[in-house]
């Protein structure tokens, strides 16, 4: 099984005592296994009702989606999901929010909190695990909130907007410590965002969305000139303000010109 994510017809009508709201029109599209995907377009175009259907959090009005070839139902451990702010509990230590999903699943045995201590290791955070969420820099928090989705090893992470609540240095090393840290344990990732470059650097392909109603407007793969081991190469590359420019353009970035 190839196929890490197949999204097939979706609609999603949103109705309100007001008015009914027709978030996506048809979407269809498949991730492969391993592969790190993005979606841009601009406000309301159905990017974050997209997510919370692959996640299982609402069913979609129409059309399927399966993970790992399963169909999704509800919310599942295939699936993490990563937001722009890191929600963790202010009471518990950098250890206990880390594991905290293995704990609400009744699976936090001795041989998992050391993987969640290898894991805040590998995030630079380990002599941290004591410390509260207070005591760290938005960038930290946000290491120990990859570290949370991580721990319960899902197959997919949702990733929605992670790094736009970030100062731009944070920002730039956190994505570089994303894409080493998935690729090093083949994790699959679907990412949204509003920032072109950030899904270049980070992404094999991107999916611009446009709105009224939501739907693919096209698709990018991302040449192999543009691609290197870590995004912040993959901005200096030649080819790079390039393909910038041709998104840019499809995301009506030149409608005022
Ligand atoms: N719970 C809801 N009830 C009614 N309408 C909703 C609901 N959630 C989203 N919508 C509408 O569905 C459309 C898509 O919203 P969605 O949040 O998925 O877009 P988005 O691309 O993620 O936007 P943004 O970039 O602003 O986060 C919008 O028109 C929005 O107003």
């Amino acid at each position: 099984m190839n196929e890490a994510v197949t999204v097939a017809d979706v609609t999603q009508v949103y109705v309100t005592e007001q008015q009914a709201t027709l978030a996506i029109q048809q979407m269809n599209f498949v991730i492969r296994r391993g592969e790190f995907v993005s979606l841009i377009g601009p406000s309301g175009c159905g990017k974050t009702t997209m997510l919370s259907i692959i996640a299982g959090l609402i069913a979609p009005t129409v059309g399927t989606v399966k993970v790992a070839g399963e169909l999704v139902s509800g919310p599942s451990p295939r699936v993490g999901y990563m937001l722009q702010q890191d929600y963790l509990f202010p009471w518990r230590t950098i250890l206990d929010n880390a594991s905290i999903g293995l704990e609400l699943q009744g699976s936090l045995t001795g041989e998992k909190k050391q993987a969640v201590l290898h894991l805040l290791d590998e995030m630079g955070l380990l002599r941290f695990k004591d410390y509260y969420p207070s005591q760290l820099s938005g960038g930290m928090r946000q290491r120990v909130a990859l570290v949370r989705t991580l721990a319960t090893d899902p197959e997919i992470l949702l990733l929605d907007e992670p790094f736009s609540a970030l100062d731009y240095r944070t920002k730039l090393q956190l994505e570089d410590l994303v894409i080493d840290t998935l690729r090093a344990k083949q994790k699959t990732a679907l990412l949204v965002t509003h920032d072109i470059s950030e899904a270049i650097a980070m992404s094999d392909r991107i999916f611009v969305l446009a709105p009224n109603p939501g739907r693919i407007h096209k698709e990018f793969v991302i040449p192999e000139e543009i691609r290197a081991p870590l995004p912040f190469e993959a901005r200096e590359k030649p080819g790079f303000h390039t393909l910038f420019r041709d998104i840019w353009q499809e995301f009506g970035g030149d409608a005022d010109e």
